[in-house]
């Protein structure tokens, strides 16, 4: 098959210095990927610096060779991987190849279903600890509603909610603020991951592209604000980890030990099998990108529901209707994880927001060898030539595009383009099979296979818990601003206002007290 991806249909590159990549990721998140699929389909070849040809692809066939068939001949580029390390240090998200394999094999069993069905308490307290809050805010003004900036509350109520599940551990982040990490945390994904420069671009194609992996390590070293920040944030809790692990261990010394996520780690730690031990590093690598990878996505993915039930307040009434019928009718003090697949309207609602509004619209990944693509439907290249498959050489930078894939037509129906709960319910969208992707409900948000993220029903039991107090408890209208709503692409996709982006997510929202 002699085909270059270089003969692939894309758009015009606007210039040979920068490609088209400043275009691609400096719109809203996923902008650009729905108007190129319009155009295009779903694979086009996108020019990167100095001509070389890259792929953005959401073709459901192609991807789920990726995630499911291809083991890890598709790594992570150098460039994010060594940025996401000088964050998070050797965990999960930095390991490749055997590391990866052996560090997911001793954390996955934190994870499990039932172990993650306990913590549903810990997320209904702190979901009602923070509209307690909300309450007091709206009762000091008098009246029976206030503009609130709800990403900075939801964001320390999680960040508390996944240090007491996941480490037993209190940061008290909800009740003060201030504290170091709730302040290294606060904004980070904005400030190290926020629309870089064009020059900035430029650096990290070449760590993708063209430099050796030290290298790449060496520039991660240079005193730039968002690499100061970005060691800031690893020093702080990489501290704050070195003292957790101290405490558990001394407590696993005396006999005792808990089932919280840590407590396994530690537990692994002291093994004497190489392969279930994680050095001390990689110990708290995982304790950074746990909270890292828990809080900030989640925070996001409760943010944007909360933003799409107020544009759409049919969909929030119903939601309201069901949830308090079913509260009235359980008359329990506690909810459980049971509870929450007892409302099937709450489960559309949630599916539909992390559908229309993946917390992470891209993920990046390089060809490690010679590869071929299959593809779902076939594609025709600037020559004419109609192609079922794609050669893909060793080198070859593919973004994947959760967004796009999430809105494909054949899978979620022809009004995809739409937020619309109800598809859930009515069967619309086509039932998992051999090749779906995704962990979950078909959707790409939490993607698939050996890189799945391990945090997802951990995130499901938190959006529930948080979704079903806050629509029981409150109204959400939009305000006079809320045309200037930005999707912010700084990994994770953030809310942030036009005009007002560098003072960092914000979705303010009338919360009134509800009736
Ligand atoms: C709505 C919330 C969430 C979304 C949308 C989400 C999405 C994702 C995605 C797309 C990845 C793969 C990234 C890549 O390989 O390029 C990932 C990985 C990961 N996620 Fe999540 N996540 C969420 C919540 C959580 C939570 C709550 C936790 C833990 C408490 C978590 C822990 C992780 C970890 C450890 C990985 C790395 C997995 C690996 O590489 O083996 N995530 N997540």
């Amino acid at each position: 098959l002699r085909v270059s991806i270089a003969r692939l249909r894309g758009p015009v590159s606007p210039s040979f210095l920068y490609g088209y990549i400043p275009t691609l990721v400096q719109d809203q998140a996923g902008a650009k990927d729905f108007q190129l699929q319009g155009t295009y389909g779903d694979v086009i070849r996108i020019r990167a610096p100095l001509g070389e040809n890259r792929l953005l692809l959401m073709d459901p066939k192609a991807l789920h060779h990726i995630f499911y068939n291809s083991g890890y001949r598709y790594s992570k580029p150098t460039g994010i991987r060594v940025i996401l390390g000088a964050v998070l240090g050797p965990g999960l998200f930095y390991a490749e190849g055997e590391d990866h394999r052996r560090q997911r094999n001793i954390v996955l069993p934190g994870f499990g279903s039932r172990e993650l069905r306990s913590f549903v308490p810990i997320f209904c307290s702190y979901a009602s600890r923070m509209t307690a809050y909300w309450r007091s805010i709206i009762a000091a003004d008098n009246s029976d509603s206030a503009v609130i900036e709800v990403t900075s509350w939801i964001t320390r109520a999680l960040l508390d909610a996944t240090g007491e599940a996941a480490f037993d551990y209190q940061f008290g982040s909800l009740d003060n603020s201030e504290t170091d990490l709730a302040k290294a945390y606060a904004h980070m994904a904005l400030n190290v991951f926020g629309v870089p420069s064009k020059l900035a671009l430029l650096v990290l194609c070449a760590m993708d592209s063209w430099l050796p992996e030290s290298v790449s390590q060496f520039l991660t070293n240079i005193p730039v604000p968002r690499l100061n920040v970005a060691r800031n944030v690893n020093t702080i809790s990489t501290k704050v980890a070195k003292g957790l692990v101290d405490d558990k261990q001394a407590l696993l010394l005396e006999g005792k030990s808990n089932k919280d996520i840590m407590s396994l780690l530690v537990k692994a730690n002291a093994s004497e099998d190489r392969k279930k031990k994680l050095p001390e590093n990689e110990l708290w690598a995982q304790m950074n990108t746990i909270i890292v990878a828990g809080h900030e996505t989640t925070t996001n993915a409760l943010a944007w529901t909360l933003l799409e039930l107020a544009r759409h307040p049919d969909v929030q009434t119903k939601l309201r209707t069901e949830v308090r019928a079913y509260l009235r009718k359980r008359a329990v003090s506690e909810l459980t994880a049971d509870d929450f697949d007892s409302m099937p309207y709450l489960t559309a609602v949630v599916k539909e927001s992390l559908r229309f509004h993946p917390t992470l619209h891209h993920a990046y990944r390089y060809a490690c060898e010679d590869d071929v693509l299959p593809l779902s439907q076939s594609i025709i290249d600037v020559d004419g030539k109609v192609l079922t498959e794609i050669p893909i050489p060793k080198g070859t930078y593919v973004f994947c595009s959760i967004a796009a894939y999430n809105r494909n037509k054949e899978i979620f129906g022809v009004d995809a383009d739409l937020y619309n709960p109800e598809r859930w319910l009515e069967g619309t969208v086509k039932p998992r099979n051999d090749t779906s992707i995704g962990v979950y409900a078909n959707l790409f948000t939490f993607i698939g296979g050996k890189r799945s993220c391990t945090g997802w029903r951990f995130a499901l039991l938190e959006m529930h818990a948080f979704v079903t107090e806050l629509v029981n408890g409150f109204e959400f209208k939009l305000t006079a601003d809320a045309h200037r709503i930005r999707r912010e692409p700084c990994a994770v996709v953030t809310p942030t206002l036009e005009g007002e982006v560098d003072k960092g997510p914000q979705l303010k929202l009338k919360v009134k007290i509800a009736s």
